[in-house]
């Protein structure tokens, strides 16, 4: 190990409490569900979904990166999403499904920008055959 190598990122949970922390995440989870279900370009991919499940994971995974006091410890993206043949349209989808369930709650642009930051990497686990 050099002795100028760069410290470990801080734990840092400034998007977490930004988010509302877990009261926060859970509310965003419930509303991002529902408008999901209600959306007809996405809705069909949920219709075998154990949503219970999913609201759980997803509560976790929007916690652990947010910087919370979580670990994420459901299946890795590319175990959850193979085969399902998602596409980037129904991915933008999602992603704006997000967005709209956090400006609804008054999650400020840069919080929402920052946790979408730490989403967007996933695109290529998501998205494919
Ligand atoms: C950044 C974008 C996304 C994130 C962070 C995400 C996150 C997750 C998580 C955490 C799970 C649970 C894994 C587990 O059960 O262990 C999951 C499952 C799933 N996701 Fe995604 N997802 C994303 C995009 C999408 C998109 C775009 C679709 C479809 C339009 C989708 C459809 C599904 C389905 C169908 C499941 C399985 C649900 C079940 O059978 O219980 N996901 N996702």
């Amino acid at each position: 190990t050099r002795s100028d190598s760069p410290a470990p990122a801080p734990v840092d949970d400034a998007v977490y409490r930004a988010l509302g922390g877990q009261t926060g995440i859970e509310g965003i989870v419930d509303d991002l569900l529902d408008v999901v279900v209600e959306d007809e370009r996405i809705n069909f991919q949920f219709a075998l979904a154990n949503i219970v499940r999913l609201r759980g994971m997803l509560i976790l995974q929007f916690c652990s990166v947010s910087g919370g006091p979580c670990r994420y410890d459901g299946l890795s993206m590319e175990e959850a999403h193979a085969g399902r043949g998602i596409t980037t349209a129904q991915f933008n989808a999602l992603v704006e499904n997000l967005i709209l369930v956090m400006e609804r709650r008054g999650v400020p642009v840069a919080t929402q920008n920052r946790l979408l930051r730490r989403l967007a990497p996933m695109h290529g686990d998501v998205v494919g055959p």
